[in-house]
């Protein structure tokens, strides 16, 4: 086999991906908070409407929309409807059949009363899917209770950012927490739900290849991108209160550099994982008062070209004069432990960058002692490259032999395996996956409510040190890969950014 590259392909020899599960979708009640917003007409009544076609939804499962805007069921479904791709088969009549929307706001227990009207079966399964902003999670969940709506049957799942800061989180999760238990509670971050970032796990600890030499003995360092030439799109309100280091750093690299760094876990269940991530974050040392400076970079992007379109300013995006915030962000991360100590991680995201793709890579060391003449070209470092989008699979960057009778010459050579050539398989969306996980009530890959703590235990002296040493961020062009400062992060360290596909 041929990569499109024209290097040689590794043949796959097991199917990928995490095992398949087996266990029927049981009857469900999904009631869906946020329904008439951006996530769900994106990302989340698409998912659902994909698990139908794909027939995994059982006959008695019903789809309970809710936004404050007064719509019937009529017009919300032609609307929703409207917006989706058929995928055919009659799915599409299917799913408008299980879709049902009561205008509710929040923080009036009124609604709640038309909720509980509909809710009437104890025994079958409710998830409560709060699409919403954070600031409403403590209210649904009060009046959630108070209408009497949740059973020992019942799930919550909370979308990111769970709060603002460390307090915010605590106080949101307080709130949540004295209506369900921890173990009904899902954090979502649909990174963990993405195909490659579970095969990350699987690449882990099922290829001993990997493993045995997944530490600082063999690793010089580990670059995690993920980068969107995509701007606000929209989002401006939200996305100016957040930034790109609560957007996105505090939840999705965060999480990732926890898969990449976690010891072994006993077993593939909630706990064992959980418990493996938050030991990371214990030990990730902080970055506080002026390190901010040495170890972070933010920045905010300016007028540019991305694929040759000119992309105008960040303010113009959200229709403001002026902002501070940041829609790029570069840390040094280090994790002081045994296996870890002296590696560092590069974490590196950015809007308006020049392309949509996030990757994880590992630069293992040089060889020790090199047994080739000078002349034969240098010996790169092996890098393993894992590519969570788009195109996701794997490539193991290594040096060979060019081919030939001649003076013996070394070359760089790319090993490529792509999860979508392997299996034939159409990789699903991250949410399809996660949530049928709530209906099912695998909490695997949600975050425990420590998790998130520690996440902005960490995250909060950065915000800090910004505010005092760093408030104003430096420029980037759209279209570039973020401002020079940047590239000096990793450039001081004797390094060079892996620049994405
Ligand atoms: N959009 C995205 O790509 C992502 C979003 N998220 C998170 O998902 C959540 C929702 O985001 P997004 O969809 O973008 O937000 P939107 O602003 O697009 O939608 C907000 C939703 O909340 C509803 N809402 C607002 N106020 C109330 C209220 N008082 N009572 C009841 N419903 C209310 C709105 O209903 P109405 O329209 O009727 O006012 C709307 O359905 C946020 O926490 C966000 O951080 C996470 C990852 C990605
Ligand atoms: O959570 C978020 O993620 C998206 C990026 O997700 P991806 O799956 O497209 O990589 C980001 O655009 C958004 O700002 C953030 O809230």
């Amino acid at each position: 086999m041929t990569s499109h590259s024209g290097a040689a392909v590794l043949a796959p020899t097991a199917p990928f991906g995490l095992p398949r599960r087996r266990t029927p979708v049981p009857d469900f009640d999904f009631v869906l908070f946020g329904a008439t917003g951006d996530l769900a007409a994106r990302k989340l009544l698409p998912a659902l409407l994909q698990r139908e076609a794909e027939q995994v939804l059982p006959s008695r499962g019903r789809i309970i929309c809710t936004g404050q805007q007064p719509l019937s069921t009529e017009e919300f479904a032609d609307r929703v409807l409207s917006g989706l791709k058929n995928p055919g088969d009659s799915a599409l009549e299917r799913f408008r059949a299980r879709l049902c929307y009561v205008p509710v706001d929040a923080r009036d227990p009124q609604g709640f009363t038309h909720l509980a009207e509909l809710l009437t079966d104890p025994q079958t399964v409710r998830v409560f899917y709060l699409a919403t902003a954070p600031a409403l999670f403590a209210p649904i969940c009060t009046n959630l209770a108070a209408a009497g709506l949740v059973s020992p049957h019942s799930r919550v799942v909370l979308e990111k950012p769970i709060g603002h800061d460390l307090d915010s989180s605590r106080v949101i999760n307080d709130a949540v927490g004295s209506v369900f238990t921890e173990a009904q509670i899902y954090r979502i971050d649909h990174y963990l739900g993405k195909e490659t970032v579970q095969n990350l796990m699987v690449l882990r600890f099922a290829n001993p290849l990997f493993e045995r030499p997944w530490s600082a003995a063999d690793i010089d360092h580990v670059q995690i991108t993920c980068s969107e030439s995509l701007g606000v799109e929209g989002r401006g309100a939200y996305y100016d209160r957040a930034g790109a280091l609560r957007d996105m750093v505090q939840n999705h690299l965060v999480q990732l550099l926890c898969l990449v760094a976690m010891e072994p876990p006993s077993a593939f269940d909630k706990d064992s994982v959980r418990d493996e991530k938050l030991k990371v974050l214990k030990a990730v040392r902080p970055i506080t008062g002026e390190r901010v400076r040495t170890t972070t970079v933010r920045a905010q992007y300016v007028a540019g070209a991305i694929d040759g379109a000119p992309v105008p300013d960040y303010l113009s995006d959200i229709g403001a004069s002026t902002s501070d915030t940041e829609t790029f962000v570069a840390i040094k991360a280090e994790i002081d432990n045994w296996r870890w100590s002296g590696v560092p991680f590069y974490l590196r995201t950015g809007k308006r960058l020049p392309s949509q793709s996030s990757e994880i890579i590992i630069t293992f060391r040089q060889v020790r002692h090199c047994i080739f003449p000078a002349d034969a070209g240098p010996i790169g470092p092996n890098q393993l490259v894992i590519r969570l989008q788009p195109d996701e699979g794997i490539s193991q960057l290594t040096t060979m032999k060019a081919p030939g009778s001649g003076r013996l010459a070394l070359i760089p050579a790319s090993l490529q395996l792509s999860f979508r050539d392997t299996s034939g398989a159409r990789i699903p969306e991250a949410y399809e996956r996660l949530i049928t996980d709530v209906i099912r009530g695998d909490a695997t890959l949600f975050m425990r409510r420590d998790e998130v703590e520690a996440s902005w235990h960490w995250i909060e002296p950065i915000l800090d040190g910004w505010r005092t040493h760093m408030p104003r961020p430096q420029r980037y062009a759209a279209g570039s890969w973020g401002p020079v400062a940047a590239i000096g992060l990793i450039e001081r360290d004797g390094r060079s950014w892996y620049e994405t596909v």
